[in-house]
C-alpha cells in the first residue's frame, strides 16, 4: 500500500518553503501527498502553481495581531472550525504522518492531528519559536529546528537540529539565464534586494531613494513584493512582484544580496555563498526573531546588519560599500558553515515517524 503524507504551513512563503522542497521527493518514493493551507494565504497560489496535482484542502484558520481588531475576538471561532475542517481531512486522506511547517493555518491541524493519533513533524525556522509553533510543540512527534540555538527553547528528548531544508532547483540556476530574463549586463557586479516574501516598505524606500548612488557601481534586481512596483525603473534597474521559476538563475548572477531576515532567505544565500546585508523586521512589527536570526549570521561572519530605525540613504550606501569590500573574507566563512540535512536525509526522517 502506498504510503500517505500531509502538508501544512502558510501565511508567508517562508512557512511553505520548505514544504515545496519536500513534496517533490515524496512524490519520487510513490507517496500520496495532499496539503492543507487557509483559503486565500500565499500558499493556496504557491502549492497550486507547483503541484497541481497535490489536493489542496483550504480551511479557516485565526491570526495573531499586534494591534486591536473586532477580528481578534471573533478569531477562535475560526480555529475552532478549521479543527472541525482539518479533522474532515485528514479522516478523508488518512495520512501516515503529517509536516507541519507553522504559521496560523498549522495550528487546526495540529489540534485535529492529536484527536485522530496521527504522528506529527514540526519545523521551525527562527532562532526562537513562533506562536503557532509554541502551541504546535506539545503535539509534535518530532521537532527539528533551522538553528542550533533553538534547541534550548524545545524539549530535548523530541528535537533536533536539522538545519535549513533549501529546494534542489536554487542550486541548478544559470547566470546566462539570468541576464537573458533581466537583460542586465554583467559589466557590473548584481546586488539583489529581498524583502521578505511579502515585499517590505521600508526596503523599498531606501533602495528607491539610493538607486541614483547604487547604480553607479551595480545593477540592481528588486523583489519588491506584490503590488509595489515602482513606475520609474532607470536603465541597470529591473523590478519583479515575487518571482518562482525565475529565482535560481536570478540568485546565479547575484554577487551580493540586501534582504530582511527571514530565515529561509538568509540560509538560502548561506548556502548559494552570498554576502548579505540584513534588515530585519523590526520588534515594534514582529516578535523579534530576525533580529536573532541576524545577529546570529553576523556573529557567524555571514552578514553585515543595519536596523530599520538606524536606515538612512548615507546607512544603507556606506554598508552596501562595506559588503562589497569584505565579500571574499564572507564566502571564505559560508564555506566552512556547518551542512543542514539534506532533502533526502529529511525524507528518511519523517518517513522513520509514519505510523
Ligand atoms: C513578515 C514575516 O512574518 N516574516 C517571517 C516569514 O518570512 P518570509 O515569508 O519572508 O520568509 P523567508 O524569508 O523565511 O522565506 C521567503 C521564501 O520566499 C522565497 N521567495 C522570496 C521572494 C520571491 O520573489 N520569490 C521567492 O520564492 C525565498 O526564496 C524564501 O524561500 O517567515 C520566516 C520563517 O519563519 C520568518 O523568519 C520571518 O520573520
Amino acid at each position: 500500500m502506498t504510503k500517505r503524507i500531509l502538508f501544512t504551513g502558510g501565511g508567508s512563503a517562508g512557512h511553505v518553503s520548505v514544504n515545496v522542497a519536500l513534496i517533490p521527493r515524496f512524490k519520487e518514493e510513490g507517496w500520496t501527498i495532499s496539503y492543507i493551507g487557509s483559503h486565500n494565504g500565499i500558499e493556496k497560489d504557491m502549492i497550486k502553481k507547483q503541484f497541481p496535482n497535490v489536493p489542496y484542502h483550504g480551511i479557516s484558520s485565526g491570526k495573531l495581531r499586534r494591534y486591536f481588531s473586532m477580528k481578534n475576538f471573533t478569531d477562535p471561532l475560526r480555529v475552532l472550525t478549521g479543527v472541525m475542517q482539518a479533522f474532515r481531512v485528514i479522516k478523508k486522506e488518512n495520512p501516515d504522518v503529517i509536516f507541519s511547517k507553522g504559521g496560523f493555518v498549522s495550528v487546526p491541524v495540529m489540534f485535529a492531528a492529536k484527536m485522530a493519533k496521527v504522528p506529527v513533524a514540526i519545523h521551525e525556522s527562527d532562532v526562537t519559536p513562533g506562536l503557532a509553533n509554541k502551541l504546535a510543540v506539545p503535539f509534535a512527534t518530532k521537532i527539528y529546528t533551522t538553528f542550533k540555538e533553538t534547541l534550548q527553547h524545545m524539549p530535548a528528548d523530541r528535537s533536533t537540529c536539522a538545519g535549513a531544508i533549501i529546494r534542489k532547483d536554487l542550486f541548478l540556476g544559470k547566470r546566462v539565464k539570468g541576464e537573458e530574463l533581466t537583460g542586465l549586463q554583467p559589466s557590473k557586479p548584481i546586488l539583489l534586494i529581498m524583502g521578505g516574501s511579502l515585499g517590505a516598505n521600508a526596503v523599498n524606500k531606501i533602495v528607491r531613494d539610493s538607486l541614483d548612488e547604487l547604480l553607479e557601481n551595480f545593477s540592481v534586481i528588486h523583489l519588491c513584493g506584490k503590488g509595489n512596483l515602482s513606475p520609474d525603473a532607470p536603465e541597470g534597474y529591473v523590478q519583479y512582484e515575487f518571482v518562482t521559476d525565475e529565482l535560481p538563475h536570478i540568485l546565479a548572477m547575484t554577487d551580493l544580496v540586501v534582504s530582511r531576515a527571514g530565515s529561509n532567505s538568509i540560509f538560502e544565500f548561506l548556502a548559494l555563498k552570498k554576502p548579505m546585508l540584513l534588515i530585519p523586521l523590526p520588534r515594534e512589527s514582529s516578535r523579534g526573531d530576525q533580529i536573532l536570526n541576524a545577529k546570529s549570521f553576523v556573529q557567524q561572519g555571514f552578514a553585515l546588519t543595519l536596523d530599520e530605525k538606524d536606515l538612512t540613504q548615507e546607512s544603507f550606501v556606506t554598508t552596501i560599500r562595506q559588503l562589497r569590500d569584505q565579500h571574499w573574507t564572507m564566502v571564505e566563512k559560508m564555506e566552512k558553515a556547518p551542512p543542514s540535512y539534506t532533502i533526502d536525509q529529511m525524507v528518511d526522517e519523517i518517513s522513520g515517524l509514519a505510523k
